[in-house]
């Protein structure tokens, strides 16, 4: 269980996305994008619109069920992007670098690039934007909504 929480908005996210794209263009032009789903498909979006690429193919890999790390499995090959040659892949993260290093066995060749990465994660990607720190679990917006939280005045009990 992480100790802390990172919160990511959407425009922060967006604001991510376009810094990674904007780092990738000298490293293209690219056959296509690999999104590693699912977390990697709005990232993917992001950057595909920004570098002009339309040829999206995607690989999904499970790993975690909400926060508990299981065995990684990959529902779907990335059967468009051959050995990886001239195409970049895309995720939201590298944690443990587990889901990484697998999507590396199926495309060697590829360029590998996320958003956020943690210190065990990181020696698995080319490029990342933004390094957090292990133990911090990172929120993104597709799993969090904003909820009322009472007045500090109120939280000692009902006589403040
Ligand atoms: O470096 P690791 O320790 O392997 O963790 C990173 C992976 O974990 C999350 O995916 P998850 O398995 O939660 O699936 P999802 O993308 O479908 O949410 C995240 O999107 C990365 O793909
Ligand atoms: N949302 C989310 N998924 C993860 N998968 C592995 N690490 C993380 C994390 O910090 N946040
Ligand atoms: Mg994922």
């Amino acid at each position: 269980m992480a100790t802390n929480y990172a919160t990511v908005t959407w425009d922060q996210l967006h604001r991510d996305a376009r810094q990674l794209a904007e780092i990738l263009i000298p490293r293209g032009p690219f056959k296509g994008i690999v999104a590693v789903t699912r977390g990697g498909l709005i990232p993917a979006a992001i950057i595909a619109r920004e570098i002009d690429c339309r040829l999206i193919e995607t690989i999904s890999v499970v790993t975690y069920d909400e926060e508990a790390q299981g065995h990684p499995e990959v529902l779907k090959a990335p059967a468009a992007a051959g050995d990886g040659e001239g195409f970049l892949i895309i995720d939201d993260l590298v944690d443990s670098g587990v889901t990484a290093q697998i999507v590396r066995q199926h495309l060697p060749k590829a360029l590998f690039a996320c958003l956020y990465a943690k210190p065990s994660g990181k020696p698995l990607t080319d490029l990342f934007v933004v390094e957090v720190p292990q133990e911090t679990w990172v929120l993104f917006p597709w799993d969090t909504a904003p909820l009322f939280i009472p007045p500090l005045a109120r939280k000692g009990g009902p006589a403040a």
